[in-house]
C-alpha cells in the first residue's frame, strides 16, 4: 500500500512484477542466473503455458460438445383435449402398479320416475350388495389422490411428481438414513395403506359374481340402450376382464394400465435418450399436459423453447360432449384448440404432429351404427364408413393447419391416424416408421386421396403427386435435429 497526497489511501493490485507481491518475488528469476539457466526456465515456462493452453482448449470444446448436446435435446409436448389421450408418454414410462381400476356401474342411474321392470327386486338386491364395492371406490381414489378431491368426482388423477413420491413410498420401509422415529412412523402409515388397499381387493373379489350379473342383466342392457346411456370407454374393458382383475393375486398388464383412465393434473415431464443410426443419442423431455380445460393454462410456459408437438385429437368422440362443459362437442373442442395451436406465433417454429387417435372407437362407433352426419353436418351424405370418415377428419384439420399457420407458411403436418392403445402399432409409429403416414404439405388447392399414393396434393388445375412419407416421429424429430 502506498499513501498518497491529502491522506486517501490508494489500492494497488498486486502483480507478477510488483515488487511488493511475495508470489512474484519468489518466482522472478535469480539476478545470478547464467545463460544455461535462462533458456531452461524459458523452456519450462513454454511448457506450462502449453499445458495451461491445452485445458483451455479442452474446457472449451467441452463447452461445445455441451452446448451441442444441450441444442440436441428434444423438448416434446404431447398436448390435446382430456381423455385424447397423452397415456402415450406412459407407453414409456415406468408406471408402477396401481390398484385403481375400479368401475364405474350403471346402477348409479334410474329414479322414482323409472318405469317398473322386469327383475327389479333382483337388480335392488343386487344395489345393495354393491354398495360396500362402490364406496370402497371413492375412498380408493381419494387414497391414490393422496386426499386431494376432484370437483368432477371420485376420479383418478396424476399430479407432477407422482412417479417420485411412489417410488419414494415403496423405498420408504427400508429407508435406513431416517431417524429412527420417522421410519416407524412411515412404515406404520404404509402398512395401514396395504391393509386399506387389501381390504377394498377383498370386496372386490367377493363381489366379482355381483358385479358379472349387473353388466349382463337384460333389464340393465334394455334400459342403457333405451336411456342410451353409455359408461364410459374404458370400463367396457375392465368389465370383460373383471374375474382375472377381481382376484387376489392381480397385477396390471401393460395393456390394463394404458386402458386406465388417470387423468393428468399440472404438468407429467418423461425423459428418454433416443438414438438414430449414424447420429448422436439425443434426449426427448416429453412434457404431457393435462387437456381439461382447467388445466389448459399451463400449456403456455412449455411452448417458449419447445422443438415439436404432438397433438392428440379422439376422432371417434363426435358424438360425445366434454365432462367440463356438456354444450360443447368433443370434436369442436379439439378443432378449435388445434386452431389456436396452428395460429399461435410461439409455436411458428416447431414440428407439429397430429395423432387422429382412437380409431379404433371410431371403427366399432361407425360399424354400431352411429352417423357421423347426425353430429357433423358437413360431412353430408358420405358413405358413413372407416375410411371414408377417417380421411374425412384427415382433410379438415388438415385445412384447420392450413388456415390457420399464419405465421409460418412453410410448415409441415404429420398426420398419423392412431390407436394409441395398441402399443405395437404406436412404438411404430413413433419410432420404426408405420403403416400409415402421410406428409401432407399444402400449397394451393385441396387435399384428395389416390389409392395408388396416399396423399395428392392438387394445385389449380392439375395434380402434383407426393412421394409417400413413412417417417416416424423419431425420424422426423431427428431430420430437424439436423435442419
Ligand atoms: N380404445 C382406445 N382407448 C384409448 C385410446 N387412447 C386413449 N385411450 C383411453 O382413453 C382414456 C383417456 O386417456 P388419457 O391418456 O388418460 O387421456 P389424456 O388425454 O391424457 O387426458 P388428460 O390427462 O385429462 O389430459 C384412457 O382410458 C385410455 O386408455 C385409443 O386409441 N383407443
Ligand atoms: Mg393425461
Amino acid at each position: 500500500m502506498h499513501s498518497a497526497a491529502g491522506g486517501t489511501k490508494m489500492v494497488r493490485t498486486s502483480s507478477m512484477y510488483s515488487a511488493d507481491d511475495p508470489l512474484g518475488q519468489c518466482l522472478r528469476p535469480p539476478e545470478t542466473e547464467t545463460e544455461d539457466e535462462r533458456r531452461a526456465r524459458l523452456e519450462r515456462e513454454y511448457e506450462a503455458r502449453r499445458v495451461s493452453d491445452g485445458i483451455d482448449e479442452q474446457l472449451k470444446n467441452e463447452r461445445k460438445k455441451w452446448e451441442k448436446q444441450r441444442r440436441q435435446e428434444v423438448k416434446l409436448l404431447l398436448l390435446g383435449q382430456a381423455e385424447s389421450a397423452p397415456v402415450l408418454a406412459h407407453q414409456a414410462a415406468q408406471l408402477a402398479p396401481s390398484p385403481s381400476r375400479l368401475l364405474v356401474l350403471p346402477h348409479r342411474r334410474g329414479g322414482p320416475h323409472e318405469p317398473r321392470t322386469p327383475g327389479q327386486h333382483e337388480l335392488a338386491a343386487l344395489r345393495l350388495r354393491l354398495s360396500p364395492l362402490t364406496g370402497s371406490e371413492r375412498a380408493l381414489a381419494d387414497r391414490l389422490n393422496e386426499g386431494v378431491a376432484l370437483r368432477s368426482g371420485s376420479g383418478v388423477y396424476a399430479r407432477q411428481g407422482w412417479q417420485a413420491r411412489v417410488a419414494r413410498s415403496l423405498s420408504s420401509a427400508s429407508s435406513s438414513r431416517d431417524d429412527d422415529g420417522a421410519a416407524a412412523k412411515r412404515q406404520q402409515h404404509q402398512q395401514d395403506e396395504d391393509r386399506a388397499v387389501a381390504e377394498i381387493a377383498r370386496v372386490l373379489e367377493a363381489s366379482v359374481d355381483d358385479v358379472v350379473k349387473l353388466w349382463e342383466h337384460p333389464t340393465v342392457l334394455a334400459l342403457m340402450k333405451r336411456r342410451r346411456l353409455r359408461l364410459d370407454e374404458w370400463s367396457e374393458f375392465f368389465l370383460k376382464n373383471i374375474r382375472r382383475i377381481a382376484k387376489a393375486s392381480y397385477v396390471p398388464t401393460t395393456d390394463d394400465i394404458l386402458r386406465a383412465r388417470i387423468q393428468t393434473m399440472g404438468v407429467a415431464e418423461h425423459v428418454f435418450d433416443v438414438v438414430l443410426p449414424g447420429q448422436s443419442p439425443f434426449a426427448w423431455r416429453i412434457y404431457d399436459v393435462g387437456g381439461a380445460r382447467g388445466q389448459r393454462h399451463t400449456w403456455v410456459p412449455y411452448f417458449d423453447d419447445a422443438k415439436a408437438i404432438i397433438f392428440l385429437a379422439p376422432i371417434s368422440a363426435f358424438d360425445q360432449f366434454l365432462e367440463e362443459d356438456s354444450k360443447t362437442n368433443r370434436i369442436d373442442d379439439s378443432l378449435q384448440l388445434f386452431t389456436q395451436i396452428c395460429a399461435n406465433p410461439l409455436l411458428a417454429n416447431v414440428h407439429l404432429v397430429l395423432f387422429l387417435n382412437k380409431t379404433d372407437v371410431l371403427r366399432a362407433k361407425l360399424e354400431s351404427g352411429l352417423r357421423l352426419q347426425k353430429y357433423v353436418t358437413s360431412f353430408g351424405d358420405k358413405t358413413n364408413d372407416y375410411e371414408t370418415v377417417s380421411r374425412y377428419f384427415v382433410t379438415h384439420f388438415t385445412l384447420v393447419h392450413k388456415r390457420n399457420s399464419v405465421h409460418s407458411k412453410s410448415r409441415v403436418l404429420y398426420t398419423h391416424l392412431t390407436n394409441v392403445v395398441d402399443t405395437q402399432a404406436t412404438q411404430s409409429i413413433i419410432a420404426n416408421g408405420p403403416e400409415v403416414v402421410s406428409e401432407v404439405r399444402w400449397s394451393a388447392g385441396g387435399v384428395r386421396v389416390s389409392p395408388r399414393c396416399r396423399w395428392r396434393r392438387t394445385m389449380g388445375g392439375g395434380s402434383v403427386s407426393m412421394k409417400e412419407e413413412r417417417d416416424s416421429v423419431v425420424e422426423i424429430i431427428g431430420k430437424m435435429m439436423h435442419e
